[in-house]
């Protein structure tokens, strides 16, 4: 079987460099990439600093690789070709003066969320900082970043973690930060779980060509900014993107709905023994807590219940799709990073109503199992671990995330309980 590239799959040159992306995984592929494809006059340059394996192979495919669509029939897959060049993150040199080209506009991001905790050298806003401080020094020509990671307000996150790096920098640099870096903020969906050998097999059956970086995604996409791009972007709405002037509560939407529901289901469904998204959906239990969660969280959200009502009947055939086997583990990576965005508003917004409500107390316990039983991912382990091992361990957990809410004595014992039961459903 021919390998995947441009002369097998007949496709276009590469197209100029216009956009750089860092944390080159499956989302970006199956997201940022696709919509960047809408546009031929835009070629990315994409980065990864921790998987080498990933840019070699891409490099090999002439920057290409399929995308298999999976609804409830037959996957359809298309060959991507928006990556014009893949690159480990040794390539520095490259990376510094990708950063540095006037002919560069933007840079996209997906670093998980843990990634904009961590500043300094070898971390992503480190490197992102030294960018930006070649860029400066070359001209200085204004850039657009665009963070899409599963943050509330990532565009802000992204600037006060890039300003607090360039703190001890000179004041021109610091200035031209402020003048002439734009942060966008961004709303993305398009369940990406990652690529298995599987579906290594399934790329080969599809297009006939041997592709060793395949992805696998729903047919359903989402992405919505707001923000600035003083040299241009690519035609994003060609694919679908939409540009708005305020994301909170579609952010709000997305965040507790979709991976609120996920966290919710990958602690208390691996406590209950599930391993993917489908299979939980279809546990009796936790498909009357997901409903739960969405009805509490129903109450706080700012669009109106219609839209609400819609978005998670439509969330609902997407979790149960027998296409995309999305893995708890890999949901459950992060839970210190991801549960105060996901849960806890909607949690203190009920606890301040003097309800209980039982979906946040489930994820809550859920979550301490896990950092308890489980191999814990997370860049609070070393602290959260020993914790949930300790006696009085639902308030000493919870008390890392919200002091207040440790202090809440009710909750604390429904937490508790909670777990004993999880514990005791899965014999
Ligand atoms: N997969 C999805 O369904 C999906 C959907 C929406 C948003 N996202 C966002 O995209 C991110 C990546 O998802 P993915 O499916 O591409 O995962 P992936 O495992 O395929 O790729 C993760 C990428 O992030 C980089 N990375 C991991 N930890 C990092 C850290 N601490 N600092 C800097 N870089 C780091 C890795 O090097 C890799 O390039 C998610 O964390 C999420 O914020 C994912
Ligand atoms: O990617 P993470 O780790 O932020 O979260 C896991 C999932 O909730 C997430 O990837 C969703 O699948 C995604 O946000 C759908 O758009």
């Amino acid at each position: 079987m021919a390998r995947l590239t441009r002369s097998a799959a007949r496709a276009r040159p590469p197209a100029p460099v216009r956009a750089v992306h860092i944390g080159l995984g499956a989302f970006h592929r199956a997201h940022q990439a696709v919509h960047t494809m809408a546009d031929p006059d835009w070629g990315i340059a994409a980065y990864t600093f921790r998987n080498t394996e990933l840019p070699r192979v891409l490099t090999e495919q002439d920057g290409l690789y399929s995308l298999q669509v999976r609804g409830d029939g037959e996957p359809q897959a298309e060959i991507v070709d928006a990556i014009s060049r893949a690159h480990p993150g040794s390539d520095i040199e490259q990376w510094l003066a990708d950063l540095a080209s006037p002919d560069v506009a933007l840079l996209t991001l997906t670093i998980t969320e843990a990634g904009y905790r961590a500043s300094g050298d070898g971390t992503a806003i480190g490197r992102v900082l030294a960018g930006l401080r070649e860029r400066h020094r070359a001209g200085g020509a204004p850039i657009a970043l665009v963070p899409c990671d599963n943050l509330p307000g990532n565009g802000g996150v992204l600037r006060a973690a890039i300003r607090t790096a360039a703190a001890g920098e000179e004041l021109a640099f610091r200035s031209w930060i402020e003048d002439h870096v734009s942060f966008v903020d961004t709303v993305v969906d398009r369940i990406t779980p990652a690529t298995t050998e599987q579906d290594i097999a399934t790329a080969a059956r599809l297009t006939g060509l041997e592709d060793r970086a395949p992805v696998v995604t729903e047919p359903f996409s989402e992405w919505l900014l707001a923000g600035d791009f003083p040299l241009g972007r690519p035609a994003w709405e060609n694919a679908g993107a939409r540009f708005v002037d305020d994301l909170a509560a579609y952010e709000q939407r997305k965040l507790w709905f979709l991976n609120g529901a996920h966290t919710l289901l990958a602690y208390a469904g691996a406590a209950l023994g599930c391993a993917t998204v489908d299979e939980a959906v279809q546990h009796p239990v936790l498909a009357s807590l997901a409903e739960s969660w969405w009805d509490v969280a129903s109450r706080h959200a700012a669009l109106p219940a219609e839209d609400l009502a819609d978005y998670r009947q439509r969330l609902l055939q997407r979790f149960s799709s027998r296409g995309i086997r999305h893995n708890l583990r890999q949901i459950a990576a992060d839970g210190s990073q991801k549960i105060p965005a996901r849960i806890l508003p909607v949690l203190r917004a009920e606890r301040a109503e003097r309800r209980m409500p039982e979906a946040p107390v489930a994820t809550l316990a859920g979550w301490l199992i896990h950092l308890r039983d489980r191999q814990v991912s997370d860049p609070r382990a070393d602290e959260l671990v020993p914790l949930a091992r300790s006696a009085d361990a639902p308030r000493r957990v919870l008390s890392t995330l919200d002091v207040s809410l440790a202090d809440d004595g009710e909750l604390i014992s429904a937490v508790e309980d909670y777990a004993e039961r999880l514990r005791l459903s899965a014999g």
